[in-house]
């Protein structure tokens, strides 16, 4: 049986105006090249606490024309297990790897620390996310490397990327520190709610869809 979601979790696109979601996970377009367990319904789900946390820095960004652009939110266990069987299963894609980790073989990067064997994302208060223009679709604005890129361009100051890259990543990480989150050290899209609700839970529950209320 699936683990109940806590009441204290809310739908991003429900809490925060205009925001926009591209949960990469829930198709092919990602490091696996297929769609990942748990994400049959995807829905940008985070604790309510973390919810809250964004809205002012959403708000702040509305006021520039611009807006959050969630890539991955609550992530489930059996998320994290489909990472680690990918990992290991033996067959490396030419392709992917070239795209998404061409200096790492994916055996080694749980080591690296690009993937988590126990995910913050499974405690529900970090997010991955980038900036994109309020009106702009799901196009993000360039950050000098695409999201899920497991390389040193992907280190938050990492030289060697334009300035307008710079510029976008030194606005994304200002905003967030800001409003009570940490950012990982090797990825500059994902953050951590600093005072997280379940600092030791991991949670597996499915993505899904609130059901519709009953007439
Ligand atoms: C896979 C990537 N988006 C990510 O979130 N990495 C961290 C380390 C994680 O797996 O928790
Ligand atoms: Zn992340």
């Amino acid at each position: 049986m699936n683990e109940e979601r806590p009441p204290d979790f809310a739908d991003l696109l429900q809490v925060i105006p205009e925001l926009h979601c591209d949960l990469r996970y829930g198709g092919p377009d990602n490091f696996t090249g297929a769609p990942v367990a748990g994400y049959a319904q995807p829905r940008p789900w985070l604790s309510k606490a973390a919810a809250q946390a964004l809205l002012p820095v959403q708000e702040t960004l509305l006021a520039m024309d611009l807006s959050l652009l969630i890539l991955d939110a609550y992530r489930p266990a059996r998320a994290v297990r489909h990472f680690l069987c990918w990992a290991g299963d033996g067959v490396e894609d030419a392709q992917l790897r070239q795209r998404f980790h061409p200096t790492l073989a994916k055996t080694e990067l749980f080591d690296a620390g690009y993937l988590a064997a126990r995910s913050s994302h499974s405690r529900g208060s970090t997010v991955d996310l980038t900036l994109c223009a309020r009106d702009a679709g799901e196009d993000a604005l360039p950050m000098g490397t695409e999201f899920d890129f497991f390389g040193p361009a992907s280190w938050p100051h990492a030289l060697g990327i334009g300035l307008q890259e710079r510029a976008n990543r030194l606005l994304l990480q200002r905003l967030m520190l800001a409003h009570g989150f940490v950012q990982s050290p090797l990825e500059w899209w994902h953050f951590t709610l600093r005072s997280e609700p379940y600092p030791g839970r991991y949670f597996d529950f499915p993505l899904e869809t609130e059901p519709a209320p009953s007439a």
